[in-house]
């Protein structure tokens, strides 16, 4: 049996090298909201780091909050070109500040700069001013610092569906499903 987070790579990559969208690391991610309605939006998946999924963002977020309530979350992959979409549910995990730090530092210079002044989610007095600032923080061409808020989750995945969409609608299900540390394999019906 091929273990899930191999198969995922792989059709990770056939997909990369056909896409021809713009963001094909954008995937939805799913939570449980505090009013106990269930929340999405696209993040962008960054890479697989000791078989979890890494995506970034500032923890005083709406999402971030709702994963400090409730860790256990959904991301969603539709893959245009090779027509597949991958669910995974795991639990969520908040990133070291080292590897935050790697990834901050990985960011655009005006990704750093949005990500510094901004506040992801609150209301906005003023979003011509926010932007000055932040145009000014790019002119200065100095160092942005990593707000101690931005950083991101690792989601270890417990269940992990592969689909491959079929015009017949007679799609191919695996499903793999984590019990006792070890990957179970189901196929499922369309
Ligand atoms: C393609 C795409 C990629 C995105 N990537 C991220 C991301 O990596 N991190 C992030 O915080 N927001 C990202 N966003 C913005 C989110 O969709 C969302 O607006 C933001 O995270 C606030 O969500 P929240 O209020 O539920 O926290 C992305 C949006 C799109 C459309």
């Amino acid at each position: 049996m091929k273990q899930p987070l191999l198969l995922f790579s792989e059709w990770y990559k056939e997909e990369l090298t056909i896409s021809r969208v713009e963001i094909p690391s954008a995937v939805c991610l799913s939570t449980m909201g505090v009013d106990q309605f269930p929340n999405a939006r696209f993040v962008s998946f960054k890479e697989i780091k000791d078989s979890s999924f890494v995506i970034t963002g500032p923890l005083q977020s709406r999402k971030g909050l709702e994963i400090e309530y409730h860790n256990k979350v959904a991301l969603t992959f539709w893959w245009t070109e090779t027509a597949r979409q991958v669910r995974i549910q795991g639990v969520a995990t908040k990133l070291s500040d080292e590897f935050a730090e790697e990834y901050f530092k990985q960011r655009s210079l005006m990704s750093q700069a949005v990500s510094s002044l901004s506040k992801q989610g609150k209301e906005a007095d003023s979003l011509e001013e926010l932007e000055k600032k932040i145009q000014k923080k790019i002119s200065e061409n100095t160092k942005i610092k990593r707000p101690e808020d931005w950083s991101g989750f690792s989601i270890k995945p417990t269940r992990m569906e592969f689909m491959e969409f079929k015009k017949s609608r007679f799609h191919n299900r695996k499903l793999y499903e984590l019990d006792n540390n070890k990957w179970h394999l189901k196929q499922l019906q369309p």
